[in-house]
């Protein structure tokens, strides 16, 4: 339903025939305001507007806009006509701009007056995201201008809502649309909205990183990337980098970081779209704008990884093992189709299937009310000592998410315990195993069975990880019998940092950073039950 319905009855205005332009009532009559329909705010604009079909009775008060269409008498309680005189309603903080409605011909300087329109956000199923219009018809311009000038003062009250945003576009995300994607469906939102745009069509690897290092930010409200996970995290890196060198501090020491100065919108036009998906719900190009539009902002957590004291980067998630190695046989494969290459790569690394010994340190979340929490759930209160654990071993994957990592292949996340902001990162690993039990644990992401629940998976809600890799002498003598090239790539111990490999051959440390950028974007109300999408399995 586009927006609300009420049905409290009010009584209707006389006049207001339908072949004529509705006569205006521009001021507020003292005896209506304070109505029961006002429910306590106070009613700033009445008129009549032709609304749909048929004229209305339209009230603008602090926080809604309702309206209720004009009958003739009838008998009290006739359920037929109390039907046909439902009020409707938008809250305004649905609406994102207002326009002079007018039909232009081509000899005629503005145009004929028609009215008013509202561009409003409704919120559909599954956590999406849509643009619609509401027409107020009414031929006067005195009305309009009147009407016109409070619903601008209205928007303006909106003060979280950027008007001026930086705008990063990868042209080769995905299939290369990109582009396309944002000149056809986030360009002409934004130009409704107001908003004003400076876009930079990124070059190469690495380019939105460097012009986020030195360009001039004041004046934007925001930064937007249009990419995928690979673009989206370089821009978020980019922006953290930034704000340590505007607070002078040293990115190789840092303490305790300083938040993100800017608010960032993540656009899905990549061949994974996992931080939009966590962030939306959806991977949504239409829902992602009008978050941005609307100024709704989502303080999410951050993960530092660095190594022998050096940072490496910002990032939101991490996978070696599988995960790395699957990353490493897409790169070298992207002259196939995305959903070719990840496919290939999936099946490869599956028959190349290898565990890696290593060491992992990790400081388990010491929260008290999360730890109450997982206490209830039955989670092992060796989780919640506070102090430095270690598990040793040989692992199939190990993955470290500080949000939840909703994708097409595990619509529920790739973590689907941890949350945006919730201060810790899922740590889960997966010890070796025989290739059937992992490929049943790998299926599970797909469904809504628990893909933890197998003896060979364990799950850790952690604040820090330490992450050392062993080589033995005999690893060494196999790859010697493989090919020069695969040699390199099995030799290699690649990490997959939110969708971009990081080669790394000494101990990665990964610390949390609680809310430390914030992303335009909603609460999740409902986990997207969509069907997976990856057919290799
Ligand atoms: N013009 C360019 N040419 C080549 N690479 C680029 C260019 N602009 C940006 N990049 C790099 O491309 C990498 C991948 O891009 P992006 O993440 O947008 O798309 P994708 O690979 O299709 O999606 P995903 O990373 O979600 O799988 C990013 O790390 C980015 O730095």
């Amino acid at each position: 339903m586009p927006w609300g319905r009420r049905g409290s009855r009010v009584r209707a205005l006389e006049g207001g025939r339908e072949e004529e332009a509705p006569p205006v009532i521009s001021s507020v009559p003292s005896a209506l305001l304070g109505q029961p329909e006002a429910a306590g705010e106070q009613i700033l604009l009445r008129g009549i507007f032709e609304i749909g079909r048929g004229s209305c009775d339209v009230v603008l008060s602090e926080r809604t806009l309702r309206w209720r269409p004009i009958q003739p008498e009838h008998p009290v309680g006739d359920p037929k006509f109390d039907l046909l005189r439902k009020e409707e309603f938008i809250e305004l903080k649905d609406i994102f701009s207002v326009k002079l409605k007018r039909r232009c011909f081509s000899n005629q300087e503005g145009g004929t007056l028609l009215g008013i329109t509202l561009f409003i956000c409704l919120r559909k199923e599954q956590n999406k995201l849509k643009d619609s219009t509401i027409d107020l018809i009414n031929l006067s311009e005195d009305h309009c201008d009147l009407w016109f000038i409070q619903f601008k003062k209205i928007l303006a009250g909106f003060s979280n809502r950027p008007k001026s945003l930086k705008i990063l576009l990868n042209p080769q995300s995905h299939k290369k649309e990109a582009t396309q994607i944002y000149y056809e469906k986030v360009e002409p939102l934004l130009k409704v909205a107001g908003i004003k745009t400076d876009v930079t069509i990124t070059e190469y690897e690495g380019h939105a990183l460097s012009i986020l290092k030195g360009c001039e930010l004041q004046g934007f409200d925001g930064v937007v990337c249009v990419g995928g996970d690979g673009s989206a995290s370089e821009v978020a890196h980019a922006l953290l980098l930034r704000a340590q060198m505007n607070a002078g501090v040293e990115p190789d020491r840092l303490g305790t970081p300083v938040r993100a100065q800017l608010p960032l919108g993540v656009i899905p036009a990549g061949s994974t779209n996992v931080l939009a998906h966590s962030l939306h719900g959806v991977p949504h190009v239409v829902t992602a704008t009008l978050h941005i539009i609307m100024g709704h902002i989502q303080p999410v957590d951050v993960c530092t990884f660095s190594t022998t004291g050096k940072l490496l980067r910002f990032g939101f998630s991490a996978m070696f093992g599988f995960g790395g190695q699957t990353l490493a046989l897409a790169e070298k494969h992207r002259w196939m189709s995305p959903n070719q290459r990840r496919d290939f790569a999936v099946i490869k690394a599956l028959a190349k299937l290898k565990p890696e010994d290593c060491e992992i340190s990790f400081l388990p979340l010491k929260c008290s009310q999360d730890l109450q929490e997982r206490r209830v759930q039955g989670s092992p209160k060796s989780d919640y000592t506070g102090q430095w654990q270690k598990v040793q071993g040989h692992f199939l994957n190990v993955s470290i998410m500080a949000i939840p990592s909703l994708c097409s292949v595990a619509p529920r996340g790739l973590a689907p315990n941890t949350r945006l902001n919730n201060g810790s990162m899922a740590l889960i690993i997966v010890r070796n195993t025989s290739r059937p039990e992992f490929i049943k644990h790998l299926k599970r992401y797909a469904s809504v069975k628990n893909q933890f629940s197998f003896p060979f998976v364990e799950t850790y809600t952690v604040e820090e990880v330490k992450v050392q890799r062993k080589t033995s002498m005999s690893e060494q003598n196999l790859e010697e019998k493989h090919e020069p090239h695969e040699t390199a790539l099995e030799n290699s111990f690649p990490w997959n940092v939110d969708g971009d490999l990081m080669e790394v051959a000494s101990e990665v440390h990964v610390r949390l950073h609680p809310t430390l950028i914030s992303l335009y974007g909603g609460g999740i109300e409902e986990m997207n039950e969509s069907k997976a999408t990856c057919n290799c399995l």
